[in-house]
C-alpha cells in the first residue's frame, strides 16, 4: 500500500497545437508520475468523449474544465487511496464520472490520472512501467510505421486512406526493425522527390504527397523496400488504415482521388484486389464504423488471408468488441487508451481480444505529445503490434526510442514479435 498524495492537472499542448491535459500524481513517499493525454482527429462516434471548454480560448478546444474537475473533484477521491491498486483507482475514477461515455467529465481527464498513477507506482514498487503493467509476456512489437499520410491527417489532398504503413516482420529484432523502417522512409522521400511529389510531411509524420490514386502509394513504397535493399513481403510487409468511416458518405465509399462510388461489398473487392497484388498483411477500418454486415461479409471474403482490424468499430470497448468477436465482424482489435479512458479498460479489451483468439495492435492518436505509455504497455501485453507513426517527429520517435531502451534492458528475456511469423 503506498497512498496517493497529490493529483495536479494542468493544460499543455499537443502535436497539433491544440490542448491537451497533463497529469501529475505524488504518492506518500515521493514517488512521482506524469502522463499526458493524446487526442485523435479522425475519431470514432463511439469513442468515450473528449471533453473541451467550448469557449473562446483555443478556438473553444481549451481543457481548463477538464483540468478543474482533476484538480477537485478527482483529487478529493483520489488522495489517500493505494497507487499501486490500478484496478481500484480505475473504478474510482469511472464511478466518479458515473456515465457509460464518460461524458461527465471527461475521458480526457481520466486518462491522464489513470497512466500518472501507474507510473508513480512503477516507481514505488521499484520497477519499470512496463512490468508494473505486465502480464509478463515481454514481447518487443512489430512497428507499423506510417509513411504515407492521406485523408484527414493530411488535409484530404491526396490518398483518401489515411495511412500507408511499413511492418518490418522479417527484422531480427526491434531496433533493426527500426532501422529497415528509417531507411525505406529515407528512400521513400528520394523516389516522391524524384517524381515532383512534396515531401511534405502529415500529422503522423508520413509524406503527404498528391497523389493521382489510393495504389500509387503502394507502388512507390513497395520501390522504396527495394531501394533500401529488402524484400517487400517477407522483410517488410505493407499494411493499411484507410478509416473509411471519414469517406463513408450517405450509403457508399467514396474514393475522391479516383473519382469512385463504391458499395461496401465493392469496397471489400477493391481491399481483396489490394492484397492480391500487393504484399498487404492487416487492414485497418477498411469498412465504416457501423456498416457492421460490411464487415462480416469482408471478414468472411478475406479474413483468412489479412488482419483485419477494428479502430472505429470496436474503439476498445469490450462491449463492441464482444460483438465483432460473437459475429465475426473482424479478427484484431486496434487498442487506442483514450477511447475508453483507463487502462484497466484498456486490457480487459486487449485481454478479451486474446481469448478470441484475435490480435491487438497497441496505438497512438494523431494528436500526441512525447508521452511514451504506449510503447511500455505494448511490451506488457505482448500485443505484438503497435503503430505509432513514422520514424520523424518527436511524439512519434519517442515511443520507438523508448521500445530501443526496453529491449537493451529485456535483453533475452524479451523477443522480436516479427520472429513469430
Ligand atoms: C491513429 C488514428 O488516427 P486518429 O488518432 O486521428 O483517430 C487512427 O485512425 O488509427
Ligand atoms: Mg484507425
Amino acid at each position: 500500500m503506498v497512498q496517493i498524495e497529490k493529483v495536479i492537472g494542468r493544460e499543455i499542448i499537443d502535436s497539433r497545437g491544440n490542448p491537451t491535459v497533463e497529469v501529475d500524481v505524488t504518492l506518500v513517499g515521493g514517488y512521482f508520475g506524469r502522463a499526458a493525454c493524446p487526442s485523435g482527429a479522425s475519431t470514432g462516434t463511439h469513442e468515450a468523449i473528449e471533453r473541451r471548454d467550448g469557449d473562446s480560448r483555443f478556438l473553444g478546444k481549451g481543457v481548463r474544465k477538464v483540468v478543474e474537475a482533476i484538480n477537485t473533484d478527482i483529487r478529493k477521491a483520489l488522495t489517500g487511496m493505494d497507487g499501486t491498486d490500478q484496478a481500484a483507482v480505475d473504478n474510482s475514477l469511472i464511478s466518479i464520472d458515473g456515465t457509460e461515455n464518460k461524458g461527465r467529465i471527461g475521458a480526457n481527464a481520466l486518462l491522464p490520472v489513470s497512466m500518472a498513477v501507474a507510473r508513480a507506482a512503477a516507481q514505488a514498487l521499484q520497477v519499470p512501467l512496463y512490468e508494473h503493467l505486465s502480464e509478463r509476456n515481454y514481447l518487443l512489437p512489430v512497428p507499423y510505421m506510417n509513411i504515407l499520410n492521406g485523408g484527414a491527417h493530411a488535409n484530404w489532398q491526396g490518398a483518401d486512406f489515411q495511412e500507408y504503413m511499413i511492418a518490418p516482420v522479417g527484422a531480427p529484432d526491434f531496433p533493426e526493425a527500426v532501422r529497415w523502417g528509417c531507411e525505406v522512409y529515407h528512400s521513400l522521400k528520394s523516389i516522391l522527390k524524384k517524381q515532383d511529389l512534396s515531401t511534405g510531411v502529415g500529422d503522423e509524420g508520413g509524406f503527404a504527397p498528391k497523389v493521382p490514386s489510393n495504389r500509387a502509394p503502394l507502388d512507390f513504397i513497395t520501390e522504396a523496400i527495394e531501394a533500401a535493399g529488402y524484400k517487400p513481403g517477407s522483410d517488410i510487409a505493407l499494411a493499411l488504415d484507410p478509416a473509411s468511416s471519414e469517406f463513408f458518405i450517405d450509403g457508399t465509399y467514396e474514393l475522391k482521388s479516383e473519382g469512385k462510388k463504391l458499395s461496401s461489398e465493392e469496397m471489400a473487392g477493391y481491399y481483396q484486389d489490394l492484397t492480391a497484388a500487393y504484399p498487404v498483411i492487416s487492414i485497418e477500418d477498411g469498412l465504416a464504423e457501423d456498416d457492421w454486415d460490411g464487415w462480416i461479409a469482408m471478414t468472411k471474403a478475406i479474413g483468412k488471408k489479412v488482419q483485419l482490424v477494428g479502430d472505429d468499430l470496436f474503439v476498445t470497448n469490450t462491449k463492441r468488441i464482444s460483438r465483432g468477436i460473437s459475429e465475426k465482424a473482424a479478427n484484431a482489435v486496434l487498442i487506442k487508451l483514450n477511447q475508453i479512458g483507463t487502462i484497466t479498460e484498456t486490457i480487459a479489451a486487449v485481454t478479451m481480444a486474446r481469448n478470441a483468439g484475435w490480435n491487438s495492435m497497441i496505438s497512438h492518436r494523431s494528436g500526441e505529445t512525447v508521452d511514451s505509455f504506449i510503447a511500455d504497455l505494448s511490451v506488457s501485453l505482448g500485443t505484438g503490434q503497435i503503430k505509432t507513426g513514422a520514424p520523424c517527429r518527436g511524439e512519434r520517435v519517442e515511443k520507438y526510442n523508448q521500445l530501443i531502451r526496453i529491449h537493451e534492458e529485456l535483453g533475452s528475456k524479451a523477443t522480436y514479435a516479427g520472429k513469430r511469423r
